[in-house]
């Protein structure tokens, strides 16, 4: 089984394309028209140059509107498809994809578009080609692979097959069970896509928003494994219509291409499938347990300060690294590191993007087995020289060439604490704050996609839809990842400008990538009061937030007294209740957040997050912000 990639799903000219998807370490391309027509040579030239690449071309596309053309129209119809014959031929490869056609003037009646299938059959078989059939969910007479079957299966010609598009019958929201009953040596090719599930016009869907399994919210898996039970064992080919893609960096989306293909060929042998494919060992998706630490990077004045901070959190100042100038805050479960070294990787992070979250350490059950993980769907992985008394802990690259450490509760990584500090007494009682509700990444969102399908690949999490979010200067996508006990919560936001106040912090951060921390409390209001003693600024909400939170009628006279009192905003949905307050803004705008989770409540208060930002932004212009 090989791995294949349309070149329309990558930007730049077809060098470029050849070039990322080889390097990328795919086997074959589908090659589309255009590239051949902007091609500054002959298709026979494109063809060897393709060989040089290593890429077999597995087949040419696209022609449309063939079948069903009313006498007058069908000869040109044929005479159309036969000149393709020939590039094909000049090309070096077998296979053409005709995708079902949504002409007009085109007329329906299953034999008769059988018949121009099972005549066009006996032409290809002249010329030693084949003819693929594709279902195109708007077509006219023709939208589902059950369709485009029963079409091929009446033309019955062995050089006419049927091709299966995952967009096509997921997207369309056809049944794959039917997929089963279609036999493998009649299924010529197989293109995988994912996409959004929005409402939306198929056709403009199809041509925009496609994306890599494992980035949208089809289900490519059970397609798949629909598609293995015909006995079919040709190339999975990713054909991607994408926006952003098409702009995107070339190697970038090549390497998320292997990345989404191995992570789906995985998720297919985990179902218990035999693959004939060169697919490395790996163990299953990591399954996360929270955030074990947080590292910032930062100089020595702007620790003062960030530490004053954490002191007015409820922090405790409880432990100095053995060798090195690094810094533990501890409360309840949640360990904040504040790196002052003047080399290595934090201080370049800090001299890049000025104080940042330049490290996350993901509690998980085997550090090795997510280091393995990670590994082999081509993460970077991560090292540098470790001080005296120093652990090995495997670490990969995450958003914004930050850094993930891998920790896990065994005998040698479980112990990080003990082993890499010298612990201080505690010089706090605390606030009440338990753990690390979520993190909240930034980026732009053209890399939204990527890093969702690095996190969702590499670990055992859902992924929320992407809902758009108002922020006064522009939009901003974002999209949760999160395991499905909510031990590990993962916000992610896409920004297209630097007039929304995450777009400012990417900016002036030079693409840091987590803007805020969320600490869970298990009583807000405790937590509130004690925060204000110890002289903590919570972020001032709008009076008018809370005229509308009370309209609604949800909360009692009392608490929204308190809500007011202390700045916290609320949201509910049907299984519970979620509470959030604010910090002021720091440095380029990062920020922490304190939560209480009420019931089974599973969001994080996006309803609030206009109010939100936009309290951020007040605060933002009407004072100068202190940098951290
Ligand atoms: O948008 C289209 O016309 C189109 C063409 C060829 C395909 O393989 C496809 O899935 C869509
Ligand atoms: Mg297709």
């Amino acid at each position: 089984m090989k791995t294949s990639i349309a070149t329309v799903s990558i930007s730049g000219d077809l060098i470029e394309k050849l070039t990322a998807i080889s390097n990328a370490g795919f086997d074959g391309i589908e090659i589309f028209e255009q590239d051949i027509i902007t091609f500054d040579g002959s298709p026979r030239q494109v063809g060897e140059l393709a060989k040089e690449f290593g890429l077999s071309i597995d087949l040419f596309q696209p022609v449309r509107d063939f079948e069903g053309m009313p006498e007058g129209l069908r000869q040109k119809a044929f005479d159309r498809v036969e000149r393709k014959f020939d590039l094909l031929q000049e090309l070096g490869t077998d296979l053409l994809l005709i995708s079902s056609s949504s002409n007009p003037k085109a007329l329906g009646g299953v034999d008769r578009l059988a018949a121009d299938f099972a005549e066009l059959g006996e032409l290809a078989a002249n010329r030693d080609v084949r003819i693929g059939y594709e279902a195109r969910s708007w077509g006219t007479y023709v939208s589902s692979h059950l369709d485009a079957w029963e079409v091929v299966r009446r033309a019955d010609h062995p050089n006419v097959g049927i091709i299966l598009d995952s967009f096509h019958t997921l997207a369309a929201g056809h049944d794959v069970d039917s997929i089963r009953r279609i036999p493998g040596d009649k299924v010529f090719h197989v293109q995988l896509s994912d996409a959004p599930n929005i409402e939306m016009d198929l056709e403009y869907l199809s041509r925009h928003f496609r994306s890599m399994p494992g980035e949208g919210d089809l289900d490519i898996v059970s397609f798949l494994d629909a598609v293995m039970d015909t006995g079919y064992n040709g190339p999975l080919s990713l054909e991607i219509l994408n926006d952003q893609f098409r702009g995107g960096n070339p190697r970038i989306i090549a390497n998320d291409g292997q990345r989404s293909l191995i992570a789906s060929m995985d998720a297919l042998r985990r179902r218990g499938r035999e693959l004939t494919v060169d697919l490395p060992d790996m163990p299953a998706p990591v399954a996360l347990q929270g955030v074990e630490f947080v590292e910032f990077a930062a100089d020595e004045a702007e620790a003062k300060v960030l530490g004053g901070m954490l002191k007015t959190l409820g922090f405790a100042h409880a432990g100095q690294h053995i060798s090195k100038n690094v810094n533990l805050y501890r409360q309840g479960d949640i360990n904040i590191v504040i790196n002052t070294e003047q080399e290595g990787y934090a201080y370049s992070a800090y001299v890049t993007h000025g104080t940042c979250v330049c490290d996350v350490g993901l509690l998980v059950d085997d550090a090795q087995a997510a280091k393995t993980r990670s590994n082999a769907l081509g993460a970077n992985l991560f090292s540098q020289r470790r001080g005296a008394g120093e652990l090995d802990i495997p670490a990969v690259r995450g958003v914004g060439g930050s850094v993930l450490h891998l920790l896990d509760h065994g005998a040698e990584l479980g112990k990080v604490w003990e082993a890499e500090f010298t612990q201080l007494d505690a010089d706090t009682k605390g606030a009440g704050l338990t753990r690390i509700d979520h993190l909240a990444e930034s980026m732009k969102h053209e890399e939204l996609l990527t890093w969702t399908l690095f996190y969702s690949t590499i670990f055992d999490l859902d992924r929320t839809p992407i809902t758009d979010v108002a922020d006064p200067g522009g939009v901003v996508h974002s999209r949760a990842l999160q395991s499905s006990d909510g031990a590990f919560r993962l916000t992610m936001n896409g920004v297209d400008t630097h007039r929304t106040f995450a777009g400012r912090f990417l900016a002036d951060s030079f693409g840091s990538s987590v803007q805020h921390v969320a600490f869970g409390t298990d009583d807000i209001f405790a937590t509130a009061q004690a925060l204000a003693d110890n002289g903590f600024e919570a972020l001032p909400i709008f009076e008018n937030y809370y005229a509308d939170l009370d309209a609604r009628g949800v909360l009692d006279d009392a608490t929204m007294d308190r809500l007011k009192q202390f700045n916290i905003m609320y949201d509910e949905d049907d299984q519970g209740g979620y509470f959030q307050m604010y910090s002021k803004p720091y440095g380029n705008g990062f920020f922490f957040e304190i939560v209480q989770r009420t019931g089974k409540y599973g969001g994080y208060g996006a309803p609030n997050a206009p109010y939100r930002t936009a309290a951020l932004k007040r605060l933002a212009r009407d004072i100068s912000i202190p940098t951290m």
